[in-house]
């Protein structure tokens, strides 16, 4: 259901899918059967390979399968694939094309776990460890597109595990030519966080990346960690992407603030409100906008660039909570479990996370958009 922009330029195979419906029993039941997929990203060495290590030795009753990302010696066109289930673990390794996970998982690493999975039985889960330098929206879009191609697979969530240490240093970094640079993508896109290393820095240290990370994102939950060592149902079935995460996003997003910019790139979450009912259509035009046509532009004229949007919206005519998820330019509307009470209480909350981001312009676009074509239908 994950709509994606005609014009895909580095991933050709992206295709747009026409005729999304929001919502619908067909999506809830296929959940049952698919396989959640968490992606594992953080800069280099923060400590992600360590905490799949953990996963996988943790006393736990799934059937997990990983993708480590080591491409340490030998060639980088074999990528390791362990599975664990009750402690034992046997290795596969997993052929790709060029070496370049974006866009070898796509056509040659999906088909060679869904291969795996005919061969040895279906796991319960799947953990994929990015690069430390890969923009982990790129290669969420692509699970997010493809389990609406009949995949057997669904994205569950991005966890991003930060360097305790050096992560002040890898969220500053300046990029020559003025992009965003990847640790801050990573947090950007996060469902949720693992400050990890903790053992080397002090209290007040910690309280400094602590609060650098929530500058950025205002919605993720925070964890902190030595050795990465979590609970894992803090990690594992996040939902964060599809509609049953629509209570919890709920509580949320009314927790969700509106954040300053508090490093020099100023990357940060703006959360509003808007009271009424929207169309699809227009909702659709006012995401398209902001994402696609970038025609949304700050008070200094500067597109506003959203990396992570979140929102839970009230379409006319729909009895129940609809669900706005986005990633970069691929966006996705679903219909939520919960129910509209009153008419008088439906609402549409937004949480945008991203740079040039002006509220009140947001605020005030949505508002036309939302009435345009409402009043003269
Ligand atoms: N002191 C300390 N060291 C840690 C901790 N967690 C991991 N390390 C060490 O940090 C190094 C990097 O950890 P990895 O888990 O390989 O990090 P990674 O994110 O997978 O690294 P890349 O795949 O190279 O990007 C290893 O030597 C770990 O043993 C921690 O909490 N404290
Ligand atoms: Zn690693």
């Amino acid at each position: 259901m994950a709509q994606a922009p005609m014009e895909e330029e580095e991933c050709p195979e992206l295709i747009p899918i026409e005729d999304q419906e929001v919502g619908g029993e067909e999506a809830d039941l296929s959940h049952s059967i698919k396989i959640p997929v968490t992606i594992i990203t953080g800069y280099l060495g923060a400590g992600k390979t360590t905490l799949l290590n953990y996963i996988l030795t943790e006393q736990h009753t799934k059937r997990i399968a990983v993708i480590l990302n080591e491409f340490g010696e030998g060639s980088a066109l074999e990528k390791s694939l362990a599975i664990s289930q009750g402690g034992e673990l046997y290795e596969e390794w997993l052929e790709l094309r060029n070496g370049c996970l974006c866009c070898s998982v796509k056509d040659n690493g999906l088909k060679a776990i869904e291969n795996l999975m005919q061969k040895k039985g279906k796991f319960d889960y799947i953990l994929l460890e990015t690069t430390g330098l890969a923009d982990p929206g790129a290669v969420a879009s692509m699970f997010w597109v493809d389990a609406e191609l009949g995949s057997d697979i669904y994205l569950d969530g991005i966890v991003s595990v930060v360097d305790a240490k050096y992560g002040l240093q890898h969220l500053t970094a300046e990029k020559s030519d003025g992009l965003i640079n990847e640790a801050t993508r990573q947090v950007a896109v996060a469902d949720l966080i693992i400050i990890n290393k903790t053992d080397l820095i002090s209290q007040e240290e910690l309280n400094k990346i602590r609060t650098a990370v929530r500058s950025i994102n205002g919605l993720v939950k925070i964890l902190e960690t030595q050795r990465s060592r979590v609970d894992l149902c803090e990690v594992l079935d996040l939902h964060a992407f599809d509609s049953l995460s629509g209570i919890s996003l709920q509580k949320k997003l009314q927790h969700a603030q509106t954040t300053h910019p508090h490093l020099d790139k100023s990357i940060v979450t703006v959360t509003f409100e808007i009271l009424g009912n929207t169309t699809e259509e227009n909702l659709n035009e006012f995401i398209q906008n902001l994402l696609w046509e970038r025609s949304v532009k700050d008070k200094a004229g500067h597109p506003m660039e959203v990396i992570r949007l979140k929102g839970l919206v009230s379409i006319k005519d729909k009895s129940h909570q609809v669900i706005v998820q986005g990633v970069h330019e691929l966006y996705d509307l679903e219909e939520t479990m919960v129910r509209w009470k009153e008419d008088d209480e439906r609402t549409n909350r937004l949480v945008l996370i991203g740079r040039n981001l002006d509220k009140d312009i947001l605020k005030q676009v949505f508002i036309a958009t939302m009435t345009e074509k409402q009043e003269t239908s």
